[in-house]
């Protein structure tokens, strides 16, 4: 669906984003992560057709953007961080106006516009000006205008933003619905965000992506060793002997217990594996061998969070390869 290859777009002052390189499937809803000035909304003008690239080629759906850009562009949907509303007009003249403006045929201009609305939940609302409408409600009239022209793709800078958390509740629920029809990729500073909505991670740093990934497999793909926190029931120094002997195991450490757990006769682990290999039978055999019954075993994975910050705080600067600058050249 969407083809970003080896794109690059410098400003005058050497910053923006440098060879960036990854590709989207139909269906998938990617969340693109990265602190501020890492080049998010760069490269999803760049994918949008709003801003040209300096090196590299964009193709939706096949399409090269540099082609073919009003084709191209049909087939995308955007929502920038502030959405390109008119206070003055109701929703539903703003929407003929969008749909007029994306060569919406005529014939077709009332029931999609109709259909748009009802998507959006906003019935009831079509005479209301854009002006008086809450944070929470002229999103939802970002993402109708987004939508009118049924593209593919939908590409949306940090659609929640600014929004209070039941406003971000329902507009999360509306991208998920969204996901079922469209390809999207949306950015965002809000991390549980990329869980409750995301089936795949992009993170951008200093202009280049640096890491793309299954949320739940982002651990094992950083080369993160295996990790539980285990509760057994027994002597102390033998469990911590047994478990140190085993070849599969790294280190043992005893974990301080917080108020409520009450077990006086047990003894609360965090094992770590010596490579990335799963554990947990191994310490279940040794465990049941002994007789020393297991009374919690969980696997802890590195939160989103942590991952985030490990990949953007690096001390090392990511490469610069030399290249020339561009002025921006928006189209
Ligand atoms: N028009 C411009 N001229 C010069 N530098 C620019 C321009 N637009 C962006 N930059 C620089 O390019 C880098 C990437 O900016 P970009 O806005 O793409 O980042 P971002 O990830 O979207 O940040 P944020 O999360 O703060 O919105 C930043 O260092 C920014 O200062």
């Amino acid at each position: 669906m969407l083809e970003v290859k080896q794109v690059s777009k410098l400003y005058e002052n050497q910053r923006g984003v440098r060879s960036i390189d990854f590709s989207m499937s139909r269906g998938e809803i990617v969340g693109f992560l990265g602190p501020n000035g890492a080049g998010k909304t760069t490269t999803m003008r760049m994918i949008t057709g709003y801003l040209n690239p300096t090196k590299g080629s964009i193709l939706i759906d096949g399409l090269s953007m540099a082609d073919h850009p009003r084709k191209a562009r049909r087939k995308i949907g955007y929502l920038p961080e502030t959405p390109p509303l008119y206070p003055e007009l109701t929703i539903s003249a703003y929407l003929k106006f969008v749909a007029n403006l994306r060569d919406v045929p005529v014939r077709d201009q009332k029931q999609r516009v109709g259909e748009v609305i009802e998507k959006l939940g906003l019935q009831g609302r079509e005479k209301q000006v854009i002006r008086s409408l809450s944070k929470g409600y002229k999103q939802r009239v970002g993402l109708a205008q987004a939508i009118l022209h049924k593209p593919d793709l939908l590409i949306m800078d940090e659609p929640t933003s600014g929004l209070d958390p039941k406003q971000i509740i329902e507009i999360r629920q509306l991208i998920r619905d969204l996901g079922e029809n469209h390809t999207v990729l949306l950015s965002t500073h809000i991390l549980p965000e990329v869980n409750a909505i995301c089936n795949r991670v992009l993170i951008i740093n200093q202009g280049q992506i640096v890491l793309d990934e299954h949320p739940d497999q982002i651990g094992g793909a950083m080369g993160e060793s295996f990790e539980v926190r285990l509760e057994v029931k027994g002597p102390k120094d033998d469990i911590v002997r047994e478990l140190s002997g085993l070849p599969v195991i790294g280190s043992v450490k005893e974990l301080e217990r917080d108020q409520s757990m009450s077990e006086s006769e047990s003894v609360l682990l965090q094992v770590v594996s010596k490579d990335r290999s799963d554990i947990r039978e191994a310490l279940f055999y040794k465990m049941a061998e002994r007789g020393y019954p297991i009374l919690e075993m969980k696997k802890e994975s590195l939160s989103l969070e942590d991952i985030f910050l490990k990949l953007t705080t690096d001390e090392k600067k990511v490469e610069q390869p030399d290249e020339e600058p561009e002025v921006e050249a928006d189209a």
